[in-house]
């Protein structure tokens, strides 16, 4: 059975709600990687050198990242081979499949949270400024309230002007309580009190926010620190997750803020936001093969419910909805 009839069966079993944001939220993705990809395939007659070296650049393209594509590119050649694949369009499905086992190998797939029940669950939420944190944290808040989860928010950034007021805006939104000091404040004891706060009304989460200035890194590091250490202190074991929010659109510029954050704090998962704003969707890709950081959560649009939880089989769907849906 070819992959795309498998990949048909798996999605019709998911939620149709997810299955079309994924799909919507790759249409400019969809319109530039497989538009291309597709091309190739129809306009070659044979899998030759030539072939190889035209995929590889639509890959590079789509911000698949380098050394992803050589790994891919390595695999494919195999298992043409192995396979015995003559045709170009056969090659389209190996791509396919290949792509959702990039994702899915195995290595530490899960995008499931670290949240436990009975117990106070703090997520970090990181990232610099612009990127997307504060809708993220109100799409968060949104998910665990429809969940039936009790939420409190932290406004932890002290240092841009109006971030404390435009997380209440997502708490009045979300019906989340907002736990805050003035602008200006040490963030470290707006966690104190944050988490004192979600203590005593028994939440389930504790989701903070935290500055993102890049300007001046060092301070940033260390703000994050502290205030990692003051929850820690207060909490055995949390933070819970340190999510690191990048912006799709940003491309190779997200990779290296992962890097930076990753070297300086134990980043536990990535919401890759504005997914639905980039033609170049391969991003996820390459964070998840050059950082081995899992993409938890994906941006598929403004609205409060765009939020995904990232799932390889709905990004490959996305990708090739149409190629899917004929399957
Ligand atoms: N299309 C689209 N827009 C998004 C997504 N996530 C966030 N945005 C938009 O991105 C813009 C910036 O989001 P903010 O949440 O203000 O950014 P921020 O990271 O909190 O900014 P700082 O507080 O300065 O760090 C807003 O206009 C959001 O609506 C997404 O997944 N898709």
């Amino acid at each position: 059975m070819s992959f795309f009839k498998k990949l048909k069966e798996s999605i019709t079993k998911q939620s149709d709600t997810v299955s079309n944001k994924f799909k919507d939220g790759l249409t400019k993705t969809r319109s530039n990687f497989s538009t291309r990809v597709n091309e190739l395939v129809s306009r070659f007659r044979k899998v030759d050198e030539e072939f190889f070296e035209e995929l590889e650049e639509i890959l590079i393209g789509a911000d698949v990242g380098v050394a992803t594509v050589m790994d891919l590119i390595e695999e494919l050649k195999t298992e043409v081979k192995v396979r015995n694949i003559q045709d170009p369009l056969e090659v389209r499905d190996v791509i396919s499949e290949k792509l959702v086992e990039i994702y899915d190998d195995g290595k530490e797939s899960s995008t499931a949270l670290n949240i436990k029940e009975n117990q106070l669950n703090v997520i970090l939420v990181v990232g610099v400024n612009g990127v997307g944190k504060t809708t993220t944290i109100g799409k968060l808040a949104n998910k665990f309230k429809n969940e039936g989860k009790s939420v409190v928010l932290a406004a932890g950034d002290t240092f841009r002007a109006g971030a404390i007021e435009q997380l209440e805006v997502w708490g009045q939104r979300t019906g989340t309580a907002v736990i805050k000091q003035s602008a200006g404040s040490d963030p470290a004891a707006v966690m104190f009190d944050a988490v004192q706060a979600a203590k005593a009304r028994k939440a389930d989460i504790l989701i903070c926010d935290t500055a993102g200035r890049l300007q001046n890194k060092v301070n940033l590091m260390n703000e994050l620190e502290k205030v990692k250490r003051v929850i820690e202190r207060e909490i055995p074991g949390a933070p819970h997750e340190v999510l690191l929010v990048l912006d799709a659109t940003t491309g190779q510029n997200a990779m290296s803020q992962a890097k930076q954050f990753s070297q300086s704090t134990n980043v536990t998962g990535i919401v890759l936001t504005k997914l639905d704003g980039t033609a170049k969707g391969g991003i996820v890709l390459a964070i998840r093969n050059e950082l081995e950081i899992p993409v938890k959560f994906v941006g598929l649009g403004e609205k409060i419910d765009d939020l995904q939880e990232f799932n390889a089989q709905q990004y490959v769907y996305g990708l090739f909805a149409d190629l899917v849906e004929e399957a």
